[in-house]
């Protein structure tokens, strides 16, 4: 059953100021979702990441006036339980598996509860190869892949990556919940 369509007062920002990002996020979602991207200085907080980006999305929610999606990533290791950490660190472990995760959060407007999508890629970390250009591409390699992300063409990494898995979910979300923008709000 299909819902009415929820109208937005302007069309969803995307909170980041990291540029390689928001390349790998406007060739996933090309125009299945259409969003304006903006840098807005966050306060770095502590807590659980589902907890964190939540939070991220109301108080970019509050500053935009707005709808927004924001996306926190990280490289987590199991030798560490999951944390996230220094490569070198690893160094010391026997254990070089990893995952990459990245979380995207929701929120239609300040008062609203954000809605949060997570996607996870295992795989291990290694010493670096291929272009230096984004974060730690080079020293993480997906299971059942010879190459790290950094060496994989950016469509081979967009469509198995952390980022790629999680706005799949975004994708649907939006294709499902039917939003429009109301007019006069920007593009
Ligand atoms: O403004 P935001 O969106 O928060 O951007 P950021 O650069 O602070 O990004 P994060 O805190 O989410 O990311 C933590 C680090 O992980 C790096 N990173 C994020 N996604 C990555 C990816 O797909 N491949 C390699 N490195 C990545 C990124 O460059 C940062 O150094
Ligand atoms: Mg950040």
């Amino acid at each position: 059953m299909s819902s009415a369509a929820r109208v937005l007062p302007k069309a969803v920002t995307f909170v980041t100021g990291n540029a390689k990002k928001l390349e790998e996020v406007r060739a996933i979602l090309g125009s299945s979702v259409p969003f304006q991207s903006l840098k807005l200085d966050l306060p770095e907080l502590q807590g659980e990441p589902e907890d964190i980006s939540k939070e991220k999305a109301r108080m970019a929610a509050s500053q935009v006036n707005g709808p927004v999606l924001v996306e926190d990533t990280c490289l987590c290791f199991n030798a560490l339980k999951g944390l996230p950490g220094l490569n070198n660190l690893l160094k010391a472990y026997e254990d070089k598996s990893a995952f990459a995760m990245c979380i995207f959060s929701l929120a239609l407007g300040p008062e609203e509860e954000p809605i949060t999508f997570v996607g996870k890629t295992a795989g291990k970390i290694v010493p670096a190869r291929g272009p230096n250009d984004f974060g730690w591409d080079p020293v993480f390699q997906p299971d059942g892949f010879g190459q790290t992300y950094a060496e994989m063409p950016k469509s081979v990494k967009n469509e198995i990556s952390h980022r790629g898995k999680a706005l799949a979910l975004v994708k649907e979300h939006f294709a499902s919940a039917n939003y429009t923008v109301q007019s006069g709000g920007s593009a």
